[in-house]
C-alpha cells in the first residue's frame, strides 16, 4: 500500500496496473520506486519466512553511529557472490556467506530477476525486526561499491511495516543555485515537504532504482504496536 502523506508533487506520477497490484512511483529528477504489493503468494511467503527465520545466520552486529558504538537496532545477514569488494557500513564489515548454502535464497533471486528483466544483482543483505523496537534509521545505500544509480530490489515477509522516503536536504551549492531565481519559484521548490510511505505486506517487492540513493533517505521507524517478526531482504549489485 502506497500513500503520499502529505502534498502529491506535480512531478510525481503514479501507475497502477493490474494483477499483482503493480505501482511505479516516479519521484522526480530520475529518482524511481516501483511496487508490487502481492509479489509472492501469502502461503509461499510464509515458507520463504519460516525458512530464513530459523536457516539463516542472524547476528545483531555493534556498528558505529555518531562515533558512538552501538547495538544495530536489528539482525542481519550478508550473502554474496566470490571475489566482490568488502561491505562495510557503519565501521561494520559483515561476513560474505555464500548463495550455495541457502537454495530457497536463490530461488527468490530467480523470481526478483524474472519480475526485473535485464537488472543483475550479486549480494543480498538481510534484515530481522523483532518486534516494533527494531528499527532502520534513515540513510541511503549509496555506498561506493553499488556504483552511483545502484537498483536495490527489496522483499519483505511476516509483519507488516512502514517503509518512508524523504528527499535529502539540499547541499548549499544547490540552495546558491536556487538564489539565482525569482522568489516565487524558490520558496515553491523549498517548501515541497517530499515524503512517500509504503506499507510493505507479506510478500512484496519494493525497487529503488535510479538516483533514488543519492537523493533520498530511507527508513523503517519503530512501531509499538508491530509485535511480530519482519524478515526482509534487499538484493544489490556490487561493481566491479
Ligand atoms: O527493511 C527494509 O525494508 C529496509 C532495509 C534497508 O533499508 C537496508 O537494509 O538498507
Ligand atoms: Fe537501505
Amino acid at each position: 500500500m502506497y500513500f503520499n502523506k502529505f502534498k502529491k508533487p506535480e512531478n510525481e506520477e503514479v501507475k497502477e496496473e493490474s494483477g499483482r497490484g503493480k505501482q511505479s512511483i516516479d519521484l522526480g529528477n530520475g529518482s524511481e520506486v516501483i511496487y508490487i504489493q502481492r509479489f509472492i503468494g501469502f502461503e509461499k511467503s510464509w515458507e520463504f519466512f519460516d525458512y530464513l527465520n530459523k536457516h539463516i545466520p542472524w547476528i545483531r552486529p555493534t556498528i558505529r553511529v555518531f562515533g558512538r558504538q552501538c547495538l544495530q537496532p536489528r539482525d542481519t545477514c550478508y550473502v554474496a557472490s566470490p571475489g566482490l569488494p568488502e561491505l562495510v557500513y557503519s565501521g561494520y564489515k559483515p561476513h560474505a556467506n555464500s548463495w550455495d548454502d541457502f537454495p530457497p535464497i536463490k530461488d527468490l533471486l530467480d523470481m526478483v530477476l524474472e519480475a526485473l528483466p535485464g537488472s543483475k544483482f550479486n549480494s543480498l543483505l538481510l534484515n530481522k525486526y523483532k518486534g516494533g523496537n527494531d528499527n532502520v534509521g534513515w540513510h541511503a545505500d549509496d555506498e561506493k561499491l553499488y556504483g552511483p544509480t545502484p537498483e536495490i530490489a527489496s522483499v519483505s515477509f511476516g509483519c507488516e511495516r512502514e517503509f518512508l522516503l524523504k528527499k535529502r536536504p539540499m547541499k548549499s551549492s544547490q540552495e546558491r543555485r536556487l538564489d539565482d531565481e525569482p522568489t516565487s519559484k524558490r520558496l515553491k521548490k523549498s517548501s515541497r515537504f517530499d515524503q512517500h510511505s509504503f506499507i510493505l505486506k507479506h510478500g512484496s517487492l519494493l525497487v529503488m532504482k535510479g538516483y533514488t540513493q543519492r537523493d533520498w533517505l530511507h527508513s523503517v521507524p519503530k512501531r509499538a504496536k508491530a509485535e511480530a517478526t519482519r524478515i526482509n531482504l534487499t538484493f544489490r549489485h556490487v561493481v566491479v
